[in-house]
């Protein structure tokens, strides 16, 4: 093999669930896409079309039913054990009990970091999302935006080359949504991780992505990639021309997988 391996490779994939009373649910047909490393890939589509189950695929919490998935040349399994990308799912899932900084730590403990490599991790974390004054502190005593960010500061806390996140600003108000979208481009021009970024916004993918992944109801495959190249991403991008085109791109796009129906579950917002 020569060169990087891609970041995700998925090919043909099929996922069918069987349900509890026989019958089958075809969520995932004929799936495939690359993702470049350092590259950002939003899915999008409507409600059901499968976007979870591609990326629990990806991250090895399903098997496909069809098909191949490969994350940086080696299968999910192997990808997961090499902890080769971090996960922060719509629910922070933070440990209650523990603090900020143990939250972040957590990874690096589970895998033998010692206490001091720990906490220079931590405190370089804590710095880049701007919590160091809440290193002590407890998820309960945090809004959720600063939880979003202890999730992602977890994520990254083992360096991935790939972050896998689903909806992970979705319960998040429209303010805090926008400034933890800054912080995102942010953190993935320092590390260049690799994302694959589940969303039902329009405007957040467009804002974030280098390609937007267009999804058609079930059984979900992809109907379109919107390519997207701006100068930057930064808050003069919200107001720019250029923008409000890659939003029609996709609006478009969705609606074409739609068949001229309103697409259910994606927000222009
Ligand atoms: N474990 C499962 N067993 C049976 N069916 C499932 C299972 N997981 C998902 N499905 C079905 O597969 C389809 C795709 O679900 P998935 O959660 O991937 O969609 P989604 O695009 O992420 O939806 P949403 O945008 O609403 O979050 C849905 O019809 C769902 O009901």
């Amino acid at each position: 093999m020569t060169g990087t391996p891609v970041a995700v490779s998925v090919k043909a994939v099929d996922k069918v669930f069987r349900t509890r009373k026989g019958g089958e649910v075809h969520a995932l047909s004929d799936v495939s896409l690359d993702v470049a490393p350092g590259e950002f890939v939003s899915l999008i589509g409507p409600s059901g079309c499968g976007k979870s189950t591609l990326m629990r695929l990806i991250a090895d919490l399903d098997g496909v039913s069809g098909g191949e998935i490969e994350v940086f040349g080696k299968s999910p399994e192997q990808a997961r054990k090499d902890q080769d990308y971090g996960i922060a799912f719509q629910q922070a899932g933070l440990l209650p009990w523990r603090t900020v900084r143990a939250n972040i730590e957590l990874p690096l403990e589970i895998h033998g970091v010692d206490a001091r490599g720990r906490k220079e991790r931590s405190d370089e974390l804590l710095a880049l999302i701007g919590l160091e004054d809440f290193a002590d502190h407890h998820p309960d005593q945090l809004s959720g935006g600063m939880k979003q960010r202890v999730a992602i500061a977890r994520a990254m806390a083992e360096r991935p080359r790939l972050l896998l996140m689903d909806e992970p600003f979705g319960a998040l108000d429209e303010m805090t949504r926008e400034h933890m979208q800054n912080e995102l481009v942010a953190l993935c021009e320092e590390t260049g991780a690799a994302v694959v970024f589940v969303t039902h916004s329009i405007p957040e993918a467009v804002f974030l992505s280098d390609r937007v992944v267009v999804m058609s109801p079930r059984p979900g495959r992809i109907t379109g990639i919107v390519d997207l190249s701006f100068a930057a991403r930064d808050e003069d991008l919200r107001e720019d021309a250029a923008f409000y085109e890659g939003v029609t791109a996709v609006r478009t796009m969705l609606h074409g997988a739609e068949a001229g129906a309103g697409p259910r579950g994606v927000e222009n917002r």
